[in-house]
């Protein structure tokens, strides 16, 4: 995947509002508060329903501020410069979405006690949810294949680099106390315990009436219809009509996609890059 990207230390990025003197800037001065909540992703691991979670936790489940506020404004992706404007003229603790692979992150969260959730998914069915996200967006060069994506994911030459280095990244912080990791796949399968870990982690108290809610208004049919979450104001200036990020909201839908040949590929990349990492890491049944 070369060309329509922005590059920063050997990394592409989506050439809309991205820039390396931003993103150095963010690198080396964006300051992280002790208070701040962090929200990190590779694309496509369901980072906008994390994100639609968390807010919904912090009103205690009233729908009002989800349904009212732009996603990209309530917790602002800090790499963009949208985001990066926003975030240094908030007051008070922030929520902070980014997909910054852990070497680009601003230096101060290291030294802060602020508090990340890193959300992973099966790195196959982030492919083909890519696959289909980025070949409707007017601002990456688009995939004309399922096959040509494939090659570029495996060689890490897709938006914000090889899923394979962000995971291992982030994961050596998995000892931490301000660090939780979070799989898409409990989240699929045991939303309501995964939204008491998340209460717990962040120090958030919920009655039984308010979780209800967080788990109606962050299920899949409330977000697809929430013009506030589902990127349906982005439509015309930065995707096809045709693009939903909303696209099926499920597990395993690789093997719908994957031929033999390249399950067994992917599989033995897999081994590759990440025998050396507890396997209880990585909770889906591939
Ligand atoms: N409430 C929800 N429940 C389940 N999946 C959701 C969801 N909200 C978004 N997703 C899924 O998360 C993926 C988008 O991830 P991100 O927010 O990181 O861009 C899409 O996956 P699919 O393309 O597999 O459907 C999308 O359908
Ligand atoms: C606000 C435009 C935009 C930019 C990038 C996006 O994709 S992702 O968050 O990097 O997956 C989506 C929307």
């Amino acid at each position: 995947m070369t060309g329509k990207c922005v590059w920063f230390e050997g990394i592409p990025f989506p050439s809309l509002d991205y820039s390396p003197e931003l993103l150095r800037e963010v690198q080396e001065s964006f300051l992280v508060k002790d208070k701040d909540v962090l929200l990190l992703t590779f694309p496509k691991s369901g980072t906008n329903w994390l994100i639609e979670t968390v807010c919904l936790i912090y009103s205690k489940g009233d729908p009002k501020w989800v349904q009212s506020e732009p996603i990209w404004d309530r917790s602002p992706w800090v790499e963009t410069k949208h985001g990066y404007e926003l975030l240094k003229e908030k007051e008070g603790p922030r929520l902070i979405s980014s997909h910054l692979p852990i070497q680009l992150f601003p230096k101060s969260f290291f030294k802060s006690k602020a508090k990340m959730i890193y959300l992973i998914r099966n790195p196959r069915d982030v492919l083909v949810s890519g696959y289909f996200f980025w070949r409707s967006a007017k601002f990456v060069k688009r995939p004309q294949s399922l096959e040509q994506y494939f090659e570029w994911f495996v060689e890490g030459n897709v938006v914000f680099g090889s899923w394979f280095d962000h995971a291992r990244g982030w994961m050596s912080m998995r000892d931490k106390e301000n660090f939780l990791i979070l799989s898409y796949e409990e989240m699929k399968w045991d939303m309501r315990s995964t939204v008491e870990k998340i209460c717990q982690f962040l120090g958030k108290k919920l009655e039984p009436e308010e979780l209800n809610s967080v788990l109606k208004n962050s299920s899949f049919q409330a977000m697809k219809e929430n013009s506030m979450s589902n990127y349906s104001l982005l439509k015309g200036q930065y995707f096809e009509e045709n693009g939903q990020l909303l696209r099926k909201g499920v597990t395993g839908d690789w093997r719908n996609y994957f031929t033999v040949a390249q399950a067994e590929t992917f599989d033995k990349l897999f081994q590759e890059k990440m025998a050396d990492l507890p396997q209880d890491l990585f909770l889906w049944k591939q």
